[in-house]
């Protein structure tokens, strides 16, 4: 495989790799630009990233042996990260969203037996291989969207043999699509319909079978809770998490997306990798979660369609949480596999900066699934994952909104789109 080297990329955005951790506060800002930037790929990593000037004195020899790209005017970014998707799951619901236009509420048509609920039936009713190709389809629509890592929840199952098929599948995936997948257990999701009145008896089956299952076939990384009214209460999301961490999941959770709930002090007590949502989060919260260093997952796309009020994106900021953005992407409350759109919603929703956006969805959105030292940043001997833009900065990916400026995507080197 010939080696691939940008030259005069407008801007080189490298998120500054010699910085660890997640990003807090003005840390978010600092994007490690290089004007006239130059890369050179080979055996699927970054060997060097500097200015153009540079990597003429070093590679000049070897130009005949490369494939030389053409940066002028564009913008090359490390491939973005979505942290946070319902990736794998069986049939559409564009009746309820015709019927929440209506008026109806997310809760109430979930408690009507809807929602997750019917996606629940359709995924249990779908065969593997449809679940595998409808999935394939959705990567690779992520991937045209820049997206060279992404996480996926299990969660439509809701009974075993469901959950482990959607697991097998995202293992699947990962295994054959260019796309990095990391796996969540998300078996609490929601009740399903036949433990209805019985929610404690279904604590135990996660707790008990579901989570020693998923952890022997060493089918997740994580595991994910909806804490939320008339879901899980944060007593059974404490006892789920912590039977997971006992089993080597570590703890994710849905928080106070719906209503104030007590999830993101949760969320630090157990010390979750992140929390999700947060739109209503309490202010003591957010603090816990700062002191602890849970990253927020905030999914401005989510609040969007479910024309909500954004999380406190500022707020957070301010206070010293890490924020990483996600699409959220699911056939509920967000079927969407933009994450550019994502960035340009953190900004008009939630008044991110156009620095602070990028950062939110690359090294932060890395971080808030463990793989902050292998993505989301352009680094010497590391991942060659890449996206060249078709725009000249940064703050023009973010600005020109609602539209795909994605011009090439290379994973491991190698050029997918
Ligand atoms: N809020 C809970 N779970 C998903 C939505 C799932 C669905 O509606 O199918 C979310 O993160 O938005
Ligand atoms: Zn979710």
């Amino acid at each position: 495989m010939k080696p691939i080297w940008i030259k005069h990329a407008s801007q080189l955005v490298t998120m500054e790799p010699e910085l660890k951790g997640p990003r807090i506060g003005n840390a978010m800002s600092e994007l490690g630009i290089i004007e006239d930037g130059s890369v050179w790929m080979e055996s699927g990593k970054v060997i060097r990233a500097g200015t153009t000037r540079e990597l003429e004195l070093e590679f000049e020899d070897r130009e005949q042996e490369a494939e030389v790209v053409d940066g002028a005017g564009k913008l090359v970014t490390p491939g973005l990260v979505d942290p946070h998707t319902h990736v794998v799951f069986g049939g559409t619901r564009e009746a309820e969203f015709e019927r929440r236009l209506e008026g109806a509420s997310y809760m109430e048509i979930m408690n009507a037996g809807g929602g997750i609920h019917a996606t629940s039936r359709m995924t249990r009713e779908a065969s593997e291989e449809a679940l595998f190709e409808q999935a394939y389809t959705r990567l690779d629509s992520f991937l045209k969207h820049g997206v060279t890592t992404l996480e996926g929840k299990s969660g439509y199952g809701l009974n075993l043999e469901t959950e482990l098929k959607q697991l097998r599948v995202m293992k699947k995936l990962n295994s054959v699509h260019p796309i990095d997948l990391i796996s969540t257990f998300m078996g609490a999701h929601a009740v399903p319909n036949e433990y209805k009145g019985q929610e404690e008896a279904y604590v135990s089956l996660l707790i008990d079978t579901m989570i020693p299952m998923v952890a022997k076939d060493d089918l997740a990384r994580f595991n994910d809770v909806f804490c939320e009214k008339n879901v899980f209460t944060p007593n059974q999301s404490e006892r789920i998490l912590e039977a997971g961490k006992r089993f080597g999941l570590i703890p994710k959770i849905h928080a106070d997306e719906i209503e104030p709930f007590g999830g993101a002090e949760l969320a630090a007590k157990v010390g979750a990798i992140s929390a999700e949502h947060l739109l209503k989060a309490s202010d003591e919260g957010i603090r816990a979660m700062a002191k602890k260093g849970t990253i927020a997952c905030l999914l401005p796309a989510t609040a969007l369609y479910l024309r909500e009020e954004a999380a406190n994106a500022r707020k957070m900021i301010d206070q010293g949480t890490a924020v990483a953005i996600s699409t959220d992407c699911n056939p509920g409350s967000s079927p969407t596999t933009s994450m550019p759109l994502v960035m340009n919603l953190a900004c008009i929703l939630m008044r991110m900066t156009p620095a602070e956006a990028l950062c939110a969805a690359t090294v932060n959105a890395a971080y808030a699934i463990g793989e902050g030292e292998q993505a989301g940043k352009i680094e010497e001997g590391k991942k060659a994952d890449l996206v060249m833009w078709d725009v000249p900065s940064y703050q023009m990916l973010q600005y020109a909104f609602g539209v795909n400026h994605v011009q090439a995507v290379w994973k491991k080197g190698v050029r997918v789109v």
